[in-house]
């Protein structure tokens, strides 16, 4: 049997595939690209839209060859409707005659003629790795393969392949002859075995091994063994482990990783996956999909939407004024919030990493169960790692639009602006809303001009944002800076007025009553 080239050939150039390809000049880049030739899942836990969504969260695009579809949900398989073969290869030519594929991934393969289609494609567009999940029974104990493809996969897939993922019993029914898989060193031997077969590695994975408090996957290159250990984590949502690990290793293989670093990657990202999923509820039966993203449990609805009027009364904690008058940040945040605040920043210039992580995600869980959002003046990482709703940047600080590159779309950015410039740039960047400032001299920051009423008007104007003021604002004064009466001034942001104050929870009550009657006497 003729070999495909498979990762034997690395490094490769990229091969013109055809005359009509796009000319790339050295400004385009190249990305890592995977085709799964897979069964479509109707619930999307399994087979191509699971392929999909890995390969994605992995950072590679995935190409999409369907052999069958079926009416699949978290009780199981419904339904089967294959393909026919010539619409397979119309498939696999639409996709390797024009996209610059580094790996093949396949999924269930479903009868011989499919099997043969794909082999002819591949000897006529030969990739760098070809990575075979042999799928053949679902989860639920649905046939998705029959044995009619035993003696193909055997003959002429295993050959070709550069690693075979089957479980346990995918291992058995390969090897035929009855044999029976029920320990770790039954996987090494039929690892070995089905390694004889052709396949440059082999790896037989073992998450239904009954009775394993680990979940124990037996890798084999020709000379030595791996076992890859993890604990088997306690969840329903495993439906699609098995096609996201393949993919997994295919992504990180395009991406131009060896073979045994691939393994280990996507055995660690099947772990994580499972783990930050193994609480989620979808759907009704046995056999839930998990979350590829990690991203399912944080969304929450007060996160995508930034209302401009929550910068009415924007409290900003100080480390040292708490200090000072001896309570903690979340004390401090709790006071505000009572008292009406309608916006928080934390803003610790001197704190530890540490401590500050752990007493911001305090404050998210207070601030969130109150529907106020948790800015972080700063530290993008504190907010990521504490996931708060956004981040407030100064001129000297990450620009805008880096910020908004790690945070995401979603997330709450605010900028300090003294110019009409540094306020059109905000825009530019993606900011959501500008702090300007300092209105009036302030002893928090040092160094800090003040512009006065008269620069914060002209900020005001040039910005398309909405704005909150800031620097030495009270009581004293707050309704003279809601006076100059600018439509996208939203509210007053306060440090000292609060903080520095033996009960924050009174100052705040009163500074708010003081806003709410400067906005009614505006109306
Ligand atoms: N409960 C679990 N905890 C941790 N890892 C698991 C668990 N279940 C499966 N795995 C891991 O997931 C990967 C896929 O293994 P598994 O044996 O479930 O494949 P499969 O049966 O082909 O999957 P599928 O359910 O998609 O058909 C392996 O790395 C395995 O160790
Ligand atoms: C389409 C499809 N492919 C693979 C599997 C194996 O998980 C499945 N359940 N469905
Ligand atoms: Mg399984």
């Amino acid at each position: 049997m003729q070999s495909l080239g498979g990762i034997r050939s690395w490094p490769a150039t990229y091969r013109a595939t055809t005359a009509s390809m796009t000319t790339t000049t050295e400004s385009m880049r190249k990305v890592a690209q995977v085709v799964t030739v897979a069964g479509s899942d109707s619930g999307a836990g399994a087979g191509i839209q699971a392929d999909i969504k890995v390969c994605s969260a992995r950072g590679v695009y995935c190409a999409s060859v369907i052999t069958a579809v079926t009416a699949q949900n978290t009780h199981g398989v419904q339904s089967v409707h294959l393909l026919p073969p010539e619409f397979v290869s119309e498939q696999l030519k639409s996709v390797l005659s024009d996209l610059q594929i580094d790996v093949v991934k396949t999924g269930m393969l479903p009868s011989p003629e499919i099997v043969d289609v794909l082999l002819q494609s591949l000897s006529e567009y030969p990739v760098r790795a070809l990575v075979v999940d042999p799928v053949m029974v679902s989860t639920s104990g649905h046939v998705l393969a029959g044995s009619s493809i035993l003696s193909i996969f055997r003959e002429r897939l295993l050959p070709v392949a550069d690693i075979i993922t089957p479980n346990v019993k995918e291992a058995a029914a390969l090897l035929g002859g009855g044999v029976r898989i029920q320990t770790v060193a039954q996987m090494r031997s039929a690892a070995k075995s089905l390694h004889d077969m052709g396949p440059r590695f082999v790896l037989v994975k073992g998450g239904d091994l009954p009775d394993s408090s680990d979940s124990v996957d037996v890798y084999f290159d020709g000379k030595e063994f791996h076992e890859l250990h993890s604990p088997r984590i306690t969840t329903r949502n495993t439906h699609g482990t098995g096609c996201t690990l393949a993919s997994c290793i295919a992504a990180e293989l395009a991406k131009g990783s060896n073979m045994l670093s691939a393994v280990k990657v996507a055995k660690r990202f099947v772990d994580s996956a499972l783990n930050y999923s193994k609480d989620i509820v979808i759907g009704s039966g046995m056999q839930g999909p998990f979350d590829h993203f990690l991203r399912l449990k944080k969304k929450d609805l007060r996160q995508s939407t930034f209302n401009p009027d929550d910068l009415f009364l924007y409290a900003v904690t100080d480390s040292r004024m708490n200090k000072k008058w001896n309570r903690s940040i979340v004390d401090a945040v709790k006071a505000a919030i009572e008292g009406g605040a309608t916006i928080i920043q934390l803003r610790e210039k001197e704190a530890e990493t540490r401590e500050f992580l752990e007493e911001a995600k305090s404050c998210v869980e207070i601030c969130r169960s109150n529907g106020v959002c948790l800015l972080i003046n700063d530290r993008v990482d504190i907010a990521l790692a504490c996931d708060a709703d956004g981040v407030h940047v100064g001129q000297s600080d990450m620009p805008v639009d880096l910020v908004r590159s790690l945070l995401g779309p979603d997330k709450i950015i605010g900028v300090s602006c003294k110019t009409e410039e540094q306020a059109h740039q905000a825009w530019k960047d993606g900011a959501d809303y500008i702090g300007s400032g300092g209105v009036f001299p302030t002893n928090t920051k040092a160094n800090n001009r003040t512009i006065g009423l008269d620069g914060l008007k002209e900020v005001c104007k040039a910005s398309k944002l909405p704005v909150v003021a800031i620097g030495g604002i009270g009581i004293s004064n707050a309704e003279s800076v809601m006076r100059i009466d600018e439509p996208n001034l939203k509210g007053v942001a306060v440090v000292s007025a609060l903080f520095d104050q033996q009960c924050v929870l009174t100052q705040a009550k009163k500074l708010h009553k003081t806003l709410r009657e400067s906005k009614r006497e505006q109306q």
